[in-house]
């Protein structure tokens, strides 16, 4: 699947997103080291702080479905020009590794980063595996 194609299937999305308090609609699909498609969006809750995005609920969809491994993750809002995930799905979606982030602006703008570059010096798995191997631990 290429990327014309996730960044359409993204935007479709588009209108499942659950946001009536924020009226901010994001679309993100995962792109599963197997070809497996797999979906999310943005569900807002009335107490606000309940709400999950777009890019965790993709990647929450794709474990609870077996998945862990990514080739990409694509992301769309109707801004203009492409908006790039919060601080909190950065960290979520490095726990996977490292895969491409395509954000998409509804003027037809793309941006590619990937997971490491849109957060530096992120504490991963990894982080936890050299403290358990100390001997000192
Ligand atoms: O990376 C992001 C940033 C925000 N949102 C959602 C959360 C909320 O529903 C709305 C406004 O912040 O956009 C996402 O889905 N992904």
């Amino acid at each position: 699947m290429n990327q014309q194609e996730l960044l359409d299937k993204a935007r479709a999305g588009l209108a499942n997103a659950y946001c009536p308090y924020s009226k901010f609609p994001v679309s993100a699909v995962l792109l599963c080291e197997d070809g497996t498609i797999v979906h999310g969006v943005n569900v807002e809750n009335a107490s606000y702080g309940g709400t999950i995005c777009a890019e965790r609920s993709a990647l929450c969809a794709a474990v609870s479905a077996g998945h862990r491994k990514f080739k990409s993750i694509t992301v769309v809002t109707n801004l203009e020009t492409p908006a790039s995930p919060c601080g909190l799905c950065r960290q979520f979606m490095v726990e996977f590794g490292d895969y491409e982030v395509v954000m998409g602006g509804a003027n037809g703008t793309v941006e590619v980063m990937s997971t490491y570059k849109l957060l530096p010096l992120a504490f991963t798995p990894a982080s936890l595996d050299e403290f358990n191997s100390q001997p000192s631990k």
